[in-house]
């Protein structure tokens, strides 16, 4: 694979959309015009599904972000290959290479490490929204024996209808689809392999998504029986963990235990930014507990987390 100067050495980085017209493209472009800090190229619109056009913007570019349904990713990454020591670094938005060898992981603040190992990998895969907010709960209670590797986890988000790409959008833009619903229940939703290997879980979880009629936003819970969970820890204590392991991150923070008096969270709030925030809510009296996690979908959850990783990428 090329290295990072390759192909402008000294000039701004030169970055190709693979997609760039659709949802993710577009939430990329107009973030990466606003920074400045890397030369988009584009392709001609009309020539925007031609594998020979494509090939010589990948052969152009230093970094190619691939917004593309899944099918049509991995024949881009073939594409890409194809170019030998011109082929540029990859970052995957699709679902295609999520858990694929050789691919790293773009959630720099899911472990120790993972910016450093984003920052030096060819090929990064950006995570799944719901994904996201699953793994930024589990991973780090799994990590300090808060919970058990094989712990019968169960997990429901909802999601901004964005979420669905540009069908969805339309549907529900042209009022043709339901004011809410959960999906998702043949309880084979595409997020759960990343969910699997990246929360460290041995037993597949239960994941229940669903998708309201607004635009972008998500939340996605995890409900804990706390006495049993090893030493029965209290919501407390899982607050103390999470807020241990985010500190310092720039765009994951976890929120003041006292805010989960309210007892309530909306899902709107992160809209338009690249953060998530995570909320602890608990009941002592029943030994339970809610974690909450809530992004953007299209910002932490899609374009956001990928401006992230290509800054890591090419480190501007
Ligand atoms: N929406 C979201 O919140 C998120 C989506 N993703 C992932 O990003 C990817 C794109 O999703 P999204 O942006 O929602 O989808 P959209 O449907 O909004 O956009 C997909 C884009 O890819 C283009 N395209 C389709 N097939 C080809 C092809 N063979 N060659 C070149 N271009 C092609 C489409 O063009 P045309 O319309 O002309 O066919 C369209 O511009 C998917 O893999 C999705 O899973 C990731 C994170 C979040
Ligand atoms: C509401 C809705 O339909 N959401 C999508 C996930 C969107 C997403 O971000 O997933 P990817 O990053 O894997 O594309 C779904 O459940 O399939």
């Amino acid at each position: 694979m090329s290295d990072q100067t390759h192909p402008t050495a000294g000039a701004r980085p030169r970055v190709f959309i693979d997609g760039e017209a659709g949802t993710t493209g577009l939430g990329i472009r107009t973030r990466l015009d606003e920074l400045g800090l890397v030369d988009v190229i584009s392709i001609a619109p009309e020539k925007r599904k031609d594998a020979d056009a494509r090939r010589e913007m990948m052969r152009a570019a230093d970094l190619i972000i691939l917004c593309l349904p899944d099918d049509a990713a991995r024949e881009a990454v073939s594409l890409a290959a194809s170019l030998g020591d011109e082929a540029p670094r990859v970052l995957d938005a699709s679902t295609a290479h999520r858990v694929s060898e050789g691919w790293t992981y773009g959630f720099p603040e899911m472990a120790e490490g993972q910016a450093e190992a984003i920052a030096g990998a060819s090929h990064v895969a950006n995570p799944g929204c719901y994904a996201t907010g699953a793994i930024a709960l589990l991973r780090p209670l799994v990590e300090r024996g808060l919970l058990p590797v094989d712990f019968p986890v169960a997990i429901n988000a909802v999601s901004g209808y964005s979420g669905g790409g540009r069908s969805m959008i339309e549907d529900y833009e042209a009022a043709r689809a339901p004011a809410f619903e959960l999906y998702g229940l043949g309880l084979k939703h595409k997020h759960l392999p990343e969910i699997r290997a990246y929360g460290l879980l041995a037993r597949q979880p239960i994941f229940v998504p669903s998708v309201g009629n607004f635009r972008q936003g998500m939340l996605v819970s995890l409900p804990l029986f706390l006495r049993d969970l090893p030493g029965a820890p209290s919501a407390a204590d899982l607050h103390a963990a999470l807020a241990a392991h985010y500190e310092g991150a720039r765009n994951v923070a976890v929120a003041p235990q006292e805010e989960a008096d309210a007892g309530r969270i909306e899902a709107l709030a992160l809209n338009d930014t690249d953060r998530l925030d995570i909320h602890v809510f608990g009941n002592a009296e029943h030994g339970q507990a809610v974690l909450v996690a809530r992004l953007d979908n299209l910002g932490k959850g899609a374009s956001g987390a990928a401006v992230q990783n290509l800054r890591l990428m090419l480190g501007v």
